[in-house]
């Protein structure tokens, strides 16, 4: 459906869900797990930005890539579920792109952070997904991953760990969405409750 009116229909029949954590709770590892396994149940919509594409990239598959005119206006007309800027660039999930997955009859999964959690919380007319949290056991573990996942330099791992408290606060405070907060502790125990919540209880 286009032209600002929902299709409640197909987002109802195949609620979309919202995963969020810190950086490093294990959302890729469990997400990755649960595509492997299901690979016709759930799709990743495709999000709008303003930054360039880089080779290879084709608008529509890695993103749709907007103007900030174009961005701009959707903000306005209440088309993106959530919304933000990261490096001089704007990012944001459309609510067609979330539509589309669940046209399709899958379910979408929308791995988003606290802020963007707020925003597709707090929506004016987009139906409520469900919302999942995944949390690391402590913040030491936690720190303890990031480190041997060795991705990130010391200030970036710093900058996860500050951002991790201020997240997992927000996950046990009552403003909170999440319907469930999964601690990844074993990875397979994890696994399984995610699982359970998503695909256990449809829609
Ligand atoms: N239960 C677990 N026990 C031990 N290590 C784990 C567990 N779950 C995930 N890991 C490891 O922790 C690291 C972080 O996991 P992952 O990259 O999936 O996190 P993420 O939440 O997707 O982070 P980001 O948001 O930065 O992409 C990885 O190296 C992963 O292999």
């Amino acid at each position: 459906m286009a032209n600002g009116s929902i299709d409640t229909a197909a987002l109802s029949a195949n609620r979309p869900i919202v995963i969020s954590g810190p950086s490093g709770a294990g959302k890729s590892t469990i997400l990755k797990r649960l595509f492997d396994e299901y690979p016709d149940k759930f799709g990743f919509s495709v999000s709008h930005t303003t930054r360039a594409p880089r080779v290879g990239e084709q608008h529509g598959r890695e993103y749709y890539f907007v103007t900030r005119g174009e961005f701009q206006d959707l903000v306005e007309k209440k088309g993106f579920v959530e919304h933000a800027q990261f490096g001089g660039n704007c990012y944001g999930t459309s609510i067609r792109a979330v539509e589309e997955i669940a046209e399709k009859g899958r379910i979408c999964i929308l791995d988003i952070e606290m802020e963007g959690v707020k925003q597709v919380a707090n929506h004016p007319t987009f139906p409520r997904p469900r919302f999942l949290f995944l949390s690391p056991p402590s913040l030491e573990v936690l720190e303890q991953r990031l480190r041997s996942r060795a991705t990130d330099k010391e200030d970036a791992i710093l900058k996860r760990l500050n951002q991790a408290r201020v997240e997992m606060e927000f996950a046990r405070s009552g403003e909170a969405p999440h319907e469930k907060i999964v601690v990844n502790d074993d990875l397979e125990k994890a696994y399984q409750e995610v699982k359970e919540f998503i695909v256990g209880q449809e829609p």
